[in-house]
């Protein structure tokens, strides 16, 4: 087990973060609680800014579809990076954080007419074109808008990466961007340039996501400066912006190797400089759109365990008070979690058991065959490693109110997002008139 940022250990033998006792924690804000440790995510950010934009003069924007709320946004934004939104949703959530605008990024497979026009009236610094369908769409709206929009085309360049098949994004057969090989993104890239209310800046890939093989990206980054070197020679424009995507893997769980975020940046902006040197183009200006790498690792979740039964020499089912429903990717990707007993770091593992989470799904298994110290009800569970895609993809699944997320920090704990309770749960549920007379009806005739 690896404990990351500021976990350690205290002297009542408790897991602590940001320096906070978990089991205090989980006491006063209740469990299932996501925990973020500021220090640690801060500190991710900062190497992605040193590493690219220190070094390089590249531009680091954090992809928020990982985790976003306001106070998420807000220290993105104080910590000097851009935004990456997918969503009218997590564009309106950068907006009231007072995000800056022009540092915006919008993405999308299938941006709607009023997320575009949305978009639009915020003035979002670059919108990410993934097809010809949003191209034409846009290009009318900022007419009707009498505005003219910087747009990156989305590509995709054929380039695999090596990772699940549900997070790969890069090749040929994908929802996502115009495909470079047979000619889509070409021809994309010409009617780009005659429409008069888009103003092409340049191209963006993302070849998936939890990588941990950097030659992909070098490989990314010569097909995409093939495309713009071909894209000069058949029209003369020389794209200025080159955005490789986000992607970079965590540790999880042993075996998993994630690669300092300067080699990153090494292996990318040298593979982007030598094509284009080889090439004899300019060098872009570079954009980079990490998530996981930044919010993953400072985020943990705590559980209250509950029910335990042994089914001898089978499996020993540990349930705790949460589960799919705060994190679907045990049950979406087959992801491994590592977890530790919090309110007893001090004791040896000595058996192995299946962390169960209480969702009508058999599915809905946390972790499967760890070795933990003896489970008794009560005791908290910490699954580590919970900071990206946990609270950003949760769900109200057996209508489970979700969970509340605090930021910790020296020794302060901020409640950064409520606990949902079943009132929220019924908030936009609507009794329509006919049925609430049949029930009083139903009633009187008793
Ligand atoms: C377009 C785009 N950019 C950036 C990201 C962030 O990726 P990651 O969280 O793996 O860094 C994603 C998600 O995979 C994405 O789809
Ligand atoms: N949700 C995925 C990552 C998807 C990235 C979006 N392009 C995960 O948890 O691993």
């Amino acid at each position: 087990m690896k404990l990351q940022g500021t976990m350690q250990v205290n002297q009542k033998n408790h897991l602590e973060i940001g320096g906070c006792d978990t089991v205090e924690l989980a006491r006063e804000f209740g469990t299932p609680l996501y925990v973020i440790d500021e220090t640690l995510f801060r500190q991710n950010c900062r190497a992605y800014y040193q590493a690219f934009t220190e070094s390089y003069g590249a531009t680091v924007i954090y992809a928020s579809k990982t985790l976003s709320n306001l106070a998420v946004c807000s220290m993105v934004e104080q910590e000097g990076l851009g935004l990456d939104v997918v969503s009218g949703g997590e564009l309106y959530t950068a907006a009231k954080a007072r995000f800056p605008m022009e540092r915006v990024y919008f993405h999308g497979n299938n941006k709607s007419p009023e997320e575009l026009r949305m978009a639009l009236e915020y003035k979002v610094g670059r919108i990410v074109v993934d097809n010809r369908y949003e191209l034409e769409t846009l290009n009318n709206l900022a007419g009707e808008m009498g505005v003219k929009v910087n747009i990156l085309l989305r590509l995709s360049p054929g380039v695999e990466a090596h990772t699940h098949e549900y997070i790969k994004t890069g090749q040929i057969d994908s929802k996502f961007g115009l495909v470079i090989e047979n000619g889509m993104a070409m021809a994309g890239v010409k009617r780009a340039l005659q429409l008069p209310h888009v103003q092409l800046t340049g191209f963006h890939c993302h070849i998936g996501s939890q990588i941990f093989e950097l030659q992909s990206y070098a490989h990314a980054a010569e097909v995409m400066m093939g495309f713009v070197h071909n894209v000069y020679r058949e029209t003369g424009f020389v794209a200025e912006e080159l955005n490789m995507g986000g992607g970079l893997g965590i540790y999880y769980y042993q075996g998993d190797r994630p690669r300092p975020v300067k080699e990153y940046a090494d292996v990318l902006m040298t593979a982007v400089k030598n094509t284009a040197a080889a090439l004899d183009l300019p060098v872009p200006k570079v954009i980079v759109e990490p998530g996981r790498s930044i919010a993953g690792p400072a985020g943990i979740t705590l559980y209250t365990v509950g029910a335990i039964k042994d089914i001898p020499g089978i499996r020993k089912y540990v349930a705790v008070d949460g589960g799919m429903g705060d994190n679907p990717r045990p049950a979406l990707y087959q992801s491994k979690y590592e977890a530790c007993v919090a309110n007893r770091m001090h004791e040896q593992p000595v058996e192995k058991v299946s962390i169960a989470g209480k969702c009508c799904e058999s599915g809905d298994m946390l972790i499967r065959d760890i070795a933990l110290p003896s489970l008794q009800p009560g005791d908290i569970l910490a699954v580590l490693g919970t900071g990206a895609y946990n609270y950003s993809m949760s769900m109200n699944y057996n209508r489970l109110p979700r969970p509340a997320m605090i930021l910790v920090n020296n020794g302060r704990a901020d409640l950064i997002v409520r606990r949902e309770d079943y009132c929220d749960l019924i908030r936009n549920d609507v009794m329509p008139d006919r049925l609430r007379s049949n029930l009083v009806k139903l009633a009187s005739s008793r």
